[in-house]
């Protein structure tokens, strides 16, 4: 299995004419279809916001103090401001070890108390710069999701409104991971994540320069393959929300993390979900009965797929 990179530069620029940006989005589709994941390069974001993403959160995950992390730590809905979802946290299992922080879009509720999900982000006070970068960068990558959903519309030949109008108000989510450096002559290594799809419509991936952790499962169901970073270019993959909303034809693609490096792994997946009140029921009229679904709720899937404490 390949990764295809997608030069997205031409479907951007609003001087292409309808032809060449069709070329483009049939390119994507055809990484949609056969494998799920696919990098993105010609996205228009400057490399130095990446360069500025990563060492913001490694900043915060190497030198903040505990007491910092405990202040932003994600604590349960109804609790003061909690709502589960927002914040710091550390997960230790069998299956899975790394750091994170999470922040999600900011929806205009009343609270605190909050439900599950509709609270206030907590930001790290330093690097002073974080939360600009991060604001700036979230800004950056709500418009590429939109204009990646067009491109779909496009391909797929759905109105694109029928897409637009379900995620205009993305319910995203940004996290920044660490995955502890592992040391030598350990046999087994605790930093990672256990086998997953994602559950929305599309993760932009941003990395440092590690190799070999992030592992792809083959059309095959038997082989990983790793998803090495690419100089400038996102990785960017398939939730099962859009491959519901495709009628299976988008595969949403096992995937799982493996870090075996001495040092510290810095990851920053961005999930670009739907409309908080979105429903999600295919739209190809595909009529192969066994990728029928009935359809479902963005708000239903979000709250079933946080389980505090992680
Ligand atoms: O860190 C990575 O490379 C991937 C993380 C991931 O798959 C996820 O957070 O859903
Ligand atoms: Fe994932």
């Amino acid at each position: 299995m390949h990764i295809p990179i997608i030069d997205f530069s031409t479907f951007l620029d609003p001087s292409s004419s309808d032809g060449a940006k069709l070329k483009t989005a049939k390119e994507l589709d055809q990484a949609c279809r056969e494998v799920g994941f696919f990098y993105l390069a010609g996205h228009g974001i400057d490399s130095t916001v990446f360069k500025d993403m990563l060492a913001n959160a490694k900043h915060f995950f190497t030198t903040a103090s505990h007491e910092e992390k405990e202040e932003i730590k994600v604590k349960p809905s109804g609790e003061g401001s909690g709502d589960d979802s927002r914040g710091y946290r550390v997960v230790e299992r069998a299956d899975a070890g790394y750091e994170a922080l999470d922040f999600l879009r900011e929806l205009e509720t009343e609270g605190p108390p909050y439900t599950k999900g509709l609270g206030r982000n907590q930001w790290p006070k330093s690097p002073s710069n974080f939360r600009s970068v991060a604001e700036d960068y979230t800004a950056r990558l709500v418009d590429l999701g939109i204009a990646i959903m067009k491109a779909f519309a496009m391909a797929l030949d759905v109105p694109e409104k029928v897409f637009v109008s379900r995620i205009d108000q993305s319910f995203w989510q940004l996290r920044m991971a660490a995955y502890p450096g592992v040391p030598k002559d350990s046999d087994t290594s605790k930093s990672g994540l256990y086998q997953h799809s994602d559950f929305g419509i599309l993760t932009f991936l941003l990395t440092d320069e590690h190799r070999g952790s992030l592992k792809v499962l083959a059309p095959n169901g038997k082989d990983w393959i790793s998803a090495d970073p690419v100089s400038d270019a996102l990785i960017c993959n398939i939730g099962d929300m859009l491959s519901v909303w495709t009628d299976g034809i988008y595969k949403s693609t096992q995937h799982k993390v493996l870090h075996n490096s001495e040092n510290t792994r810095i990851s920053i997946p961005f999930f670009f979900d739907p409309n908080w009140d979105a429903r999600i029921e295919p739209v190809l009229g595909n009529s192969d009965e066994k990728s029928k679904t009935e359809g479902v709720n963005y708000k239903d899937i979000f709250t079933g797929a946080i389980k505090y404490p992680y």
